[in-house]
């Protein structure tokens, strides 16, 4: 019996879209009330990260595969994200639960006070009683700009509402020392360091050609959960039950650390700089060594696209970075600040170019 599992106060669940289709393709009404069964039942809390608008979607456009190009998937997920949050309400109603649909995009995690309404939001509905069911907001997310895989958004999810537990659900019982189909494939009951991961043979791809990332995405999110001091389940989602109540099914990866602190620890995982500023060394030194603020004097150049408020990565003198921050001015203002001491600059420009607050170490 895995006690931490069954002891979790504040779950976040994944299912993944090769778990809830029909092998023709549309949504499987018995696999989601299964899940909801599973879920409704539960003491704890819980937020479940659905995928699935995007498979949903294709049988009611006459689609028969998932399209390659971002247009077409938007289209897809518009149509399927609203028959998906039908099928839950409809299964969760009927065990007397209340759901409330959240769809994020990466800036609303990043940005300081989109993230704090994303947080605010998810506590208050499940103050309330209600599952909230979180996916990408795909319609509206570019290339660019997306997560492009819902187990780092679970992650990232279960880092954001400080959850006890992860539970990832798929179309295989667990992680296997390979691909599950070659008999010589073993399962991997629990990972304890990254140790435990060598000889492991991870497949990008899964078999049903629905999901997205395969089993790395699956990896690399319980690399972020556990990194975050949360658990990771992995397995099936017809074990889902048996995971929540702490049986020994599936793969669990045990938490690295304690918790830290979230809004910093997103801003290192979710985030894709959009610039970068170059320091010299003793600017790297008070940042790294000092945690200290960044001032516009440490700073020889700048690169990239950004405003105020966007993710950058601050890069020592050979281009390595060595943490990342939310800067607050324009990457068109910063140029003429370059080399001056806050005093010279004046009135407008007191702020540190990135505040001690706003900064992780890489
Ligand atoms: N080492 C491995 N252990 C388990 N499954 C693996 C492994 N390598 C590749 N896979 C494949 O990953 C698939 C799951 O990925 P995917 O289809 O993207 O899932 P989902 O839609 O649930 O997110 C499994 O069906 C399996 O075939
Ligand atoms: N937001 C997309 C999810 C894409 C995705 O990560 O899929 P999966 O690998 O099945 O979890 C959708 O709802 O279709």
């Amino acid at each position: 019996m895995r006690e931490a599992v069954r002891a979790a106060r504040r779950v976040v669940v994944k299912i993944g879209s090769s778990s809830l289709t029909t092998a023709a393709g549309g949504l499987d009404r018995a696999r989601v009330d299964r899940l909801v069964d599973a879920l409704a039942s539960l003491d704890a809390q819980v937020v479940l990260v659905s995928s699935g608008a995007i498979a949903a979607g294709l049988a009611p456009l006459g689609m028969t595969r998932r399209p390659r190009d971002l247009a077409n998937q938007q289209a897809a997920a518009s149509v399927g994200q609203g028959l998906l949050m039908q099928a839950y309400t409809d299964a969760f109603a009927r065990r007397d639960r209340i759901v409330g649909q959240v769809l994020l995009t990466v800036d609303d995690v990043t940005r300081r006070a989109h993230y704090r309404n994303a947080y605010r939001t998810l506590q208050r509905l499940l103050d309330l009683g209600t599952v909230p069911i979180v996916n990408e907001n795909d319609t509206v997310a570019t290339e660019e700009i997306r997560f492009g895989d819902n187990d780092r958004l679970a992650a990232l999810v279960a880092s954001l509402v400080q959850a006890d537990l992860l539970v990832l659900l798929s179309d295989v019982d667990a992680l296997y020392t390979g691909d599950p189909a070659k008999p010589e494939s073993r399962r991997i009951d629990e990972v304890r360091t990254e140790a435990d991961l060598d000889g492991v043979s991870i497949g990008r791809t899964g078999r049903a050609g629905l999901g997205t990332g395969g089993m790395v995405t699956k990896v690399e999110a319980a690399r972020i959960a556990t990194g975050a001091g949360i658990p990771v389940v992995l397995t099936a989602a017809p074990l889902a039950a048996a995971a929540l109540s702490g049986e020994s099914v599936g793969t669990l990866f045990h938490r690295v650390r304690e918790r830290p602190a979230a809004r910093l620890f997103w801003l290192a995982h979710a985030t894709s700089p959009r610039g970068r500023l170059h320091l010299d060394p003793g600017a790297v030194r008070a940042v790294v060594a000092r945690k200290a603020s960044l001032l516009a004097a440490g700073i020889t150049a700048v690169d990239g696209r950004f405003a105020a408020g966007d993710p950058v990565d601050l890069v020592d003198s050979d281009g390595n970075p060595v943490a990342r921050g939310l800067v607050n001015y324009d990457a068109t203002e910063l140029p003429a600040l370059l080399g001056h001491s806050t005093m010279e600059l004046g009135p407008g420009y007191e702020k540190e170019v990135v505040h001690r607050d706003d900064l992780v170490l890489l």
